[in-house]
């Protein structure tokens, strides 16, 4: 039999984990364009009932029964939905974007006032996406310069992306502990917007362009050198294995959990 590669390893069911232990899900923004995979993901998974799917404008009380409430919305509704579930005692997956420091301190406040209850909060589920951001964390500190361009579908509400904003984060971050100083830039004189966006001084360029589905590239530049570390997400079910290995583990977490990689053995 060929072995089954890792990241197959790590997105089903843990061993000793019991079939017969269901457990039941709602899903948040039900009819988008991730909602509808992962409501068939939660279908066709054996140890989950799909118990509520809810869209804009639905009562949030179709999710009384869920233990465990996946949120796929909009960065404008997605705190409120939150509120909702974490006060009826509902562990929360959320792969919707638009969490900055002071968005998590209030999560963390919401579940510190309902001990027992946990969130999980991605920006981006997709495996590959993930050992993306890892990989160009690690590269981080052995280049002078590193700019981040982000691809997406026209539809997505907000620019820079989740992934692209916590990839700056975590390079800078990796860059800080190395100590390097900003990458080199002796641009004077420019129109507004053409060097992106400054997240914790990275720059973070946001493409938006119909026929793309989400891609992002880091590029890592040297003496004489360029790396550059590319993704390419070519189904939104590349997500679902993260969903699931998600509100599989989000019942046994504390608390908050920022990242899928919290979840891997990375
Ligand atoms: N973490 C990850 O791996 C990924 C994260 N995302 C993020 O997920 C979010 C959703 O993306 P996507 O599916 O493409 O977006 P869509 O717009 O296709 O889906 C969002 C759905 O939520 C609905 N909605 C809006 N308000 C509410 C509400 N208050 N309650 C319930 N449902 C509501 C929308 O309805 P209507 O259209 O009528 O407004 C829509 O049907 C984005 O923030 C995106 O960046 C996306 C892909 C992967
Ligand atoms: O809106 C999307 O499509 C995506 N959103 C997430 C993000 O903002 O990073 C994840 C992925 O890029 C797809």
């Amino acid at each position: 039999m060929r072995p089954s590669p890792a990241r197959l390893r790590h997105v089903g069911p843990p061993a000793g984990y019991s079939l017969g232990r269901v457990i039941k899900v709602g899903v948040l923004g039900a009819r988008g364009r991730v909602g509808v995979e992962v409501c068939k993901a939660v279908h066709a998974a054996e140890d989950m009932e799909l118990v509520g799917a809810v869209d804009k404008d639905d009562p949030l009380d179709a999710l009384t029964d869920a233990q465990v409430v996946v949120d796929f919305t909009h960065p404008d509704v997605v705190m409120s939905n939150l509120e909702w579930c974490v006060g009826h005692g509902i562990h929360t997956v959320v792969g919707t974007t638009g969490f900055d420091a002071a968005r998590l301190d209030t999560v963390r406040g919401l579940l510190a006032a309902n001990p027992g209850t946990n969130a999980l909060i991605a920006p981006n589920f997709g495996i590959a996406a993930v050992l993306m951001m890892h990989f160009a964390q690690q590269a981080a500190r052995y280049f002078e310069s590193v700019e981040i361009v982000e691809l997406h579908h026209p539809n997505k509400a907000d620019a820079p992306s989740g992934t692209a904003r916590r990839t700056a984060e975590l390079v800078a971050e990796a860059r800080a502990k190395a100590g390097i100083g900003p990458s080199p830039d002796a641009t004077t004189s420019q129109l507004e917007g053409a060097r992106g966006a400054s997240v914790d001084g990275v720059h973070v360029h946001a493409v938006r362009l119909a026929g793309l589905i989400a891609h992002q590239e880091v590029i890592l530049g040297g003496e004489g050198e360029i790396l550059t570390i590319r993704h390419d997400t070519m189904s939104r079910s590349s997500f679902m294995p993260g969903v699931l290995l998600g509100i599989r583990r989000v019942q046994d977490l504390s608390g908050l959990t920022v990242g899928l990689d919290r979840l891997l053995d990375l």
